[in-house]
């Protein structure tokens, strides 16, 4: 579904990901690791078009999308999730899905000046969407709660519902997990399972290893921005070159 050519993003001389090659299967959960500072965050960044790549190519679906802005990104079907979710706390949870919704849609300015009948479409369609992907992450009953009054557990899962609400094919969650407790961690990740029953193929950065080990189908193991090793989680806790990586970390509970 997506092939990493020799992904490299250099700043100066700090190679942050650096000939990264990796394919990710349809209809599978592949996890990224790697201790802090690995390049994780901006292998999505490079991927989701929020930064462009110093070398290398990435092919969506047979489509070459190397260089491609965030929202022609999006709109090819590439959706994804930030470490901290922003939300207008003053906004309904529902309210914060249509805006985010619209980001992405297509109506321009002259059309909201003129009301126009594809805006007030869109606007149905959006609010149809928002209510459906919020059913789906299990919302519906904070729909109409502000924002700002929910809790960590359910902002994530609001995550998750914006990166949806678009009908992508990939979805790229950064550190899901983060932030919220065992028993949630569990929940969140039961909707990722949800999510690629449903079609959806996920790929994400955690740092949870036991949420990573049982919900991976594939991981790949960043470390100074390279790929250091790729497979099952089996194969991964085995491999020494991850030990090694690891235990030269604070995170040393692989
Ligand atoms: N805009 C930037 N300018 C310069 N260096 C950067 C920039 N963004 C990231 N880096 C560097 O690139 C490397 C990889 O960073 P990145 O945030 O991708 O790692 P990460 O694996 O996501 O880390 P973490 O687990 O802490 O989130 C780090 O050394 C970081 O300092």
């Amino acid at each position: 579904m997506l092939e990493v050519r020799n992904l490299t993003k250099r700043y100066g001389g700090l190679s942050a990901v650096s000939e990264v090659t990796t394919t990710i299967e349809k209809g599978r959960i592949h996890a990224v690791i790697g201790p802090n500072g690995a390049g994780k965050t901006t292998f999505f960044n490079l991927i989701s078009g929020a930064q462009r790549a110093t070398a290398g190519s990435i092919v969506f679906e047979g489509q070459d999308v190397t260089g491609l802005r965030a929202d022609q990104v999006a709109r090819l079907g590439i959706s994804r999730t930030f470490q901290t979710t922003s939300l207008f706390d003053m906004a309904s949870v529902v309210d914060n899905l249509i805006v985010g919704h619209r980001l992405r849609t297509r109506s321009g300015l002259l059309d909201v000046l003129v009301n126009s009948p594809r805006l007030r479409r869109e606007e149905a369609l959006c609010r149809q969407k928002a209510r459906e992907a919020l059913d789906f992450v299990g919302l519906s009953h904070v729909a109409n709660r502000m924002a700002g009054d929910i809790s960590q557990e359910e902002r994530k899962r609001v995550a998750f519902a914006l990166a949806i609400a678009t009908e992508p094919r990939l979805v790229l969650l950064d550190e899901p997990a983060g932030g919220v407790n065992p028993e949630e961690t569990v929940g969140l990740a039961d909707l990722i399972r949800k999510m690629v029953r449903h079609g959806l193929t996920v790929c994400l950065v955690e740092h949870k290893m036991d949420m990573i080990m049982s919900l991976a189908d594939r991981i790949t193991v960043l470390n100074y921005g390279e790929k250091i090793a790729e497979g099952t989680p089996a194969e991964i806790r085995a491999n020494p070159a991850v030990i090694d990586a690891y235990l030269g970390s604070e995170h040393a509970d692989v």
